[in-house]
């Protein structure tokens, strides 16, 4: 597939976005109008850079509100498309967008709009230009892809097709299977774009929230699917205006650009394999598979070369089935990291000594494995640094990994010990691929079992539940795009929970099916989060956790409270609240206000928990899910933000006893 990405998308000066579009793999790019006529480059020097680059210039874009004008306008309208084909002449760019009328327009007339599209047309043949004309969502007149089409086709011309931008298509609900009417030569350029589902006008939504495919919650695979279908096999180009983007980091953003089109290719490929075997079980009077939603490697490869566009396809990788370990750095011989290791027994963590060869330690909790990592950790307070996750086969992990553009973390190990590979995380996490446990083998005085670490009960099926993480907004989609397309775990409808000091969004991410054996990540943006900041100093700015499951989470708070631990004490409203939502038993309401424990209930089932003091930027948490309770508690959130908030104020993050 030819890859492409408009300069719109990406932070910086004409000549910054083509390095950084090459530097990121991109077949090509669009040249977005301003991006030009601000650049100190002249057309010339543009095509030499672009060459240099190894980059194609595919696109001159856009050429407004020609169409549905009385004759007078139009004619100046030529005028001004005529210096325009005579511009990409020197630039090398031989197709143009035009944008369906949104301001001039004053005609409603199909058969003129014909007549003016195919006049544009005729002109842009002497200038060896083609002409893609493209519905806007917001078009006076013309407003969707179909009808758009019907005009391409009436005009009738060779010079002139049509441009199809999810965006303007998905954002109004169109359906897509009509696509595959267009024959694909008539198809001049295709570009993409994700958006979240907002409730908005279209052009401030499509001007300001677009995001690239995988980020938001539009069906791209399936639009993909049937371009592919109609034979085209031009640029699929990224046109995403979005206002994070457009003031990070232009390399990061370009990575960011092209996992997602890495990430889409593949997901067509794979929407392709199940929709054809349907489309044949159909044309067959045979009954769909409804299993194949995960086609089988030898369907998938079939797919990605079933149409005139290749489609390429990664290592297919199941989602995760556990957390193998979290891993918190924390300074050699500080404070923080004694107050921690106190933590940590008084939580009912065993400890089990120090690495062979690494200044780490371990300590586990039944299946629960937390490393304390003092390696390069000088002067850093406590915080969250790595997590591993287990997957089926490490190598295919890593390898898909590498191939979204991944960045692996560089790790030394001694003969005999397990070789462990990471990768990175936008975020600064180092994210471990496990495909076993025997790396706890290397610690202490060796752990009895291969498999797991003793567990003292009644903590035999205590497990890491989730992990919460501090996103800095500059990289908060990039992050869900990376663990989704690379660890395979599914994005849930995200939530926004009130904090004394603004919004906080609650991202969580999960593979499985739910219970004990899913994998939970929590992604959680607020602006105040800074991306220099997290993953070492987040501490002034914000908190991040490890949730352990329990099978019993009163008894482990009478346990913890006797061994000394610090809880976040929670205010006396909240269980007057929680009394008068639920009308609890009062045997009941008196032991959660006694252990400073909080509670919540869904169609499902129950759910208990309570966090901890906070050392440096980590805290814990403890939970118990209680039937097929599968959330977190988020009506408690706005609660725990607030009382962390009150015992930072007091001076004394570190709770009450
Ligand atoms: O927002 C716009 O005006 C605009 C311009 C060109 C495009 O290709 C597009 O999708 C939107
Ligand atoms: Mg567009």
């Amino acid at each position: 597939m030819r890859t492409g990405i408009a300069t719109v998308c990406l932070s910086g000066t004409l000549e910054e976005k083509l390095r950084a579009a090459a530097k990121a793999g991109f077949g090509g790019v669009e040249i977005f109008e301003t991006d030009l006529i601000t650049s100190p480059l002249s057309p010339e020097d543009v095509r030499a850079l672009a060459d240099d680059q190894g980059l194609g210039l595919d696109l001159y874009q856009p050429f407004r509100d020609l169409d549905s004008v009385p004759d007078e306008l139009y004619r100046a309208n030529l005028r001004r498309a005529e210096a325009k084909f005579k511009l990409m002449g020197r630039l090398g760019i031989d197709t143009i967008l035009v944008c369906s009328n949104v301001a001039t327009a004053s005609i409603d007339d199909d058969a003129l709009r014909a007549e003016q599209l195919h006049g544009l047309a005729k002109l842009a043949a002497d200038y060896g230009v083609k002409v893609a004309y493209e519905a806007l969502a917001w078009g006076t007149y013309v407003n969707d892809f179909e009808h758009a089409w019907r005009l391409v086709a009436d005009a009738d011309h060779p010079n002139l097709g049509t441009c199809l931008d999810t965006f303007h298509i998905l954002s109004r609900g169109w359906d897509t299977e009509p696509i595959e009417q267009i024959p694909g030569e008539k198809i001049f350029f295709v570009q993409v774009a994700d958006a979240p589902k907002l409730s908005m006008d279209v052009l401030s939504w499509s001007r300001h929230y677009r995001v690239f495919p995988g980020e938001g919650q539009f069906d791209l695979p399936k639009f993909l699917g049937h371009v592919a279908r109609t034979g085209y096999n031009g640029p699929v180009s990224l046109e995403v205006f979005n206002d994070t983007f457009r003031q990070a980091d232009v390399e990061r953003t370009a990575v960011d650009a092209m996992r997602s089109l890495i990430w889409l290719e593949e997901r067509t490929a794979k929407h392709l394999a199940v929709s054809d075997a349907a489309r044949l079980a159909d044309a067959a009077g045979r009954d769909a598979d409804d299993d194949a939603a995960a086609p089988t490697p030898a369907q998938l490869a079939a797919a990605s070369r079933a149409y005139p566009m290749p489609l390429t396809t990664l290592p297919q990788v199941a989602p995760p089935s556990g957390v193998n370990f979290a891993e918190i750095k924390s300074a050699e011989g500080a404070a923080a990291t004694a107050e921690l290791e106190r933590l940590l027994s008084q939580l009912g963590f065993e400890p089990h000594g120090e690495h062979r060869t690494k200044p780490v330690n371990l300590w586990t909790l039944g299946d629960a494995r937390i490393i304390l990592n003092r390696q390069q950790a000088r002067g850093v307070d406590p915080a969250i640094s790595a997590l591993g996750f287990d997957v089926e086969n490490s190598v295919a992990a890593v390898a898909r990994a590498v191939q979204l553009k991944a960045a692996p973390v560089p790790r030394t190990s001694q003969a005999n010990e397990e070789v462990l590979q990471a990768v990175q995380a936008p975020d600064g996490t180092e994210v471990f691929l496990c495909q076993d446990a025997l790396w706890v083998n290397e610690f202490g005085s060796g752990v009895a079992s291969a498999e797991h670490a003793p567990s003292a009960a009644p903590f035999a099926s205590a497990h890491i539940d989730h992990i919460n993480l501090a996103q800095p907004w500059q990289h908060y989609d990039e992050a869900v795009l990376f663990y989704s397309s690379v660890l395979a775990l599914s994005p849930q409808p995200s939530q926004d929970v009130s904090s004394p000091t603004g919004l906080v969004r609650s991202q969580v991410m999960q593979a499985g099916a739910g219970g004990e054996s899913a994998v939970r990540l929590v992604l959680n943006l607020a602006p105040w989060i800074q991306a220099d900041t997290v993953r070492g100093t987040v501490r002034d700015t914000f908190q991040e956790h490890i949730a352990i499951a329990v099978p019993d989470l009163v008894e482990t708070a009478r346990a913890c409270r006797r061994r000394g631990l610090p809880f976040l004490p929670i205010p006396e409203n909240y269980y007057e609240d929680l009394d008068a939502r639920y009308g609890l038993s009062p045997d009941f309401l008196a032991t959660l206000r006694e252990l400073d424990l909080l509670y919540d209930r869904d169609a499902d089932g129950e759910f208990l928990h309570f966090y901890t003091a906070t050392v440096g930027s980590v805290f814990f948490e403890v939970v118990q899910r209680i039937g097929g309770y599968e959330g977190f508690g988020a009506p408690n959130a706005p609660i725990r933000h607030a009382a962390q908030h009150d015992a930072q104020l007091a001076g004394h993050p570190g709770g009450h006893r």
